[in-house]
């Protein structure tokens, strides 16, 4: 199995990224089912969620709109626990079906601030999509609307997520070695 090293640690290959386009497509086809008369806009998380939002939205057959906010948690392979908003959004919010993507739900901190932040401007709806998501790891109480892989509580890095700022350019998903 391909491994790679980035800073101080060892990475093995994990997920190809035919198995992550592969689950980008149907998250895509149950979109293109569920909300292609809701005009909805797509609320990416940065840094992460770049590529899966790109890659996402391609895939997407309906009228639709993205914005970008930034909030930040973590550092190195642990989570501070304390999400910061960095970016704000611009666009409306009130009355509208907002989609909130994000690379991956871990323990659902950011998750919960960023439902939290959204919901006081009154949407619509408000949903949740996610490439990753760490059922072992996630404590809290929301339903994810749109999953692509469940994935084991393991610290991973490409398609977007890094380890201390590298890694985002990887196609595919490597998980570290301990
Ligand atoms: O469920 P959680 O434990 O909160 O982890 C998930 C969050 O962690 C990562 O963001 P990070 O804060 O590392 O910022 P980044 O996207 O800029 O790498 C990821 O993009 C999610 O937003
Ligand atoms: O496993 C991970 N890797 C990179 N960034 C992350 N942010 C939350 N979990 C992770």
């Amino acid at each position: 199995m391909k491994r790679i090293k980035l800073l101080d640690r060892e990475f093995k290959l994990s997920i190809p990224f035919e198995q992550i386009d592969g689950a980008i497509a149907k998250i895509a086809d149950k979109m293109n089912k569920e909300l292609s008369d809701k005009d909805p806009l797509l609320v990416c998380v940065l840094n992460g969620s770049f590529m899966f939002a790109s890659d996402l939205m391609r895939k997407l057959d309906f009228p639709c709109q993205i914005s970008f906010v930034k909030f930040s948690s973590y550092r190195g392979t642990e989570t501070t626990g304390n999400v910061k908003e960095i970016i704000g959004l611009t666009e409306k919010i009130e009355g509208r079906t907002i989609v909130i993507l994000e690379d991956i739900i871990d323990t659902g901190i950011t998750i919960q601030k960023v439902l939290e932040e959204l919901s006081e401007f009154n949407p619509k709806a408000l949903k949740v999509a996610s490439m990753l998501f760490k059922p072992e790891a996630f404590t809290g109480d929301i339903e994810v609307d749109y999953v692509g892989i469940e994935i084991p509580n393991d610290f991973i890095v490409g398609y977007g997520l890094d380890y201390d700022g590298y890694g985002r350019n990887l196609p595919d998903i490597y998980t570290v070695v301990e």
